[in-house]
């Protein structure tokens, strides 16, 4: 097996007598996108905070690219390539799609740009973010305010904003919420696009979405994973149909 980008070992947090994260371990190998499904409450939110530093688990590691991140900060480790795909709250909505993908570009490049004059850093910053912007289909939207995008083009920007922080992960957290049948197809055909070229954690409710694009998903129930394996592996495993018809059923 290949060596992992992300391995998370026997992961715990507790809320009071709650156990959220009750002993994780998985893998993500590198080039795959590795769904991780579950009922609402099962802790993937929680999960996703542990890896990119928000939120501090109580033990276990969280290892990426060979290197036990558990205890850096959020910060560092967005700079050792842990970016996870900003909610749309923090894209600020006067500025252009271009501007904010720049912004972000610029946080991570940090003193890197330094190097170069203002005009040049300038023009160097709108370089990165006009790359980001065209991976995601967005090139012809760059001087439109973030705010009159439409829902899908945000999350497309949200997405874009990661990129412009050259991952080497991406984690996807419901990059398809909210968005109308014609939106998640385009959104789907974007994310299988950039399959080619990035590992992706993804967290996604869209089961359909989740089918077509993941070479493997891991399913979260009450803090567990219950199961981890190919579409096929899943769909067929009793205990995750269970899970699922249980929260059907409540
Ligand atoms: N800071 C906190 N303090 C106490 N309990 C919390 C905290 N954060 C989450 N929880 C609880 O942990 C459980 C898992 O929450 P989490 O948001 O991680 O689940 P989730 O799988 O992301 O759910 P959803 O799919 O609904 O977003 C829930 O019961 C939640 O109430």
């Amino acid at each position: 097996m290949a060596e992992s980008l992300l391995a998370l070992r026997d992961l715990r947090k507790h809320y009071g007598g709650l156990a959220v994260t009750d002993g994780v371990t998985l893998d993500v190998l590198p080039g795959e996108i590795h769904a991780i499904i579950g009922p609402n409450g099962a802790g993937k939110t929680t999960l996703i905070h542990e890896i990119t530093g928000v939120v501090a688990p109580d033990s276990g590691q969280v290892v990426f690219a060979g290197r036990d991140v558990t205890r850096l900060s959020l910060p560092r480790r967005a700079r050792a390539g842990l970016a996870r795909s900003f909610q749309i709250t923090s894209v600020v909505a006067g500025f252009s799609a271009l501007e904010n993908v720049a912004l972000a570009a610029q946080a991570r490049a940090g003193s890197s740009f330094r190097f170069f004059r203002p005009a040049a850093s300038e023009r160097a910053l709108n370089e990165a973010a006009m790359a980001a912007l065209s991976e995601v289909g967005l090139a012809d939207r760059a001087a439109v305010p973030a705010g009159a995008l439409s829902h899908g083009e945000k999350r497309a920007l949200e997405i874009a904003i990661a990129l412009a922080t050259q991952p080497r992960l991406l984690l996807l957290d419901e990059p398809l919420a909210g968005a109308g049948p014609e939106e998640t197809e385009r959104l789907i055909a974007l994310l299988t696009r950039l399959k080619a070229a990035y590992t992706i954690l993804l967290v996604e409710h869209d089961m359909q979405a989740v089918f077509a694009l993941a070479n493997r998903i891991s399913v979260l129930v009450y803090g567990r994973v219950i199961a981890t394996g190919t579409v096929a592996e899943i769909r067929a495993n009793a205990e995750v149909r269970a899970a699922y018809l249980g929260e059907d059923d409540a």
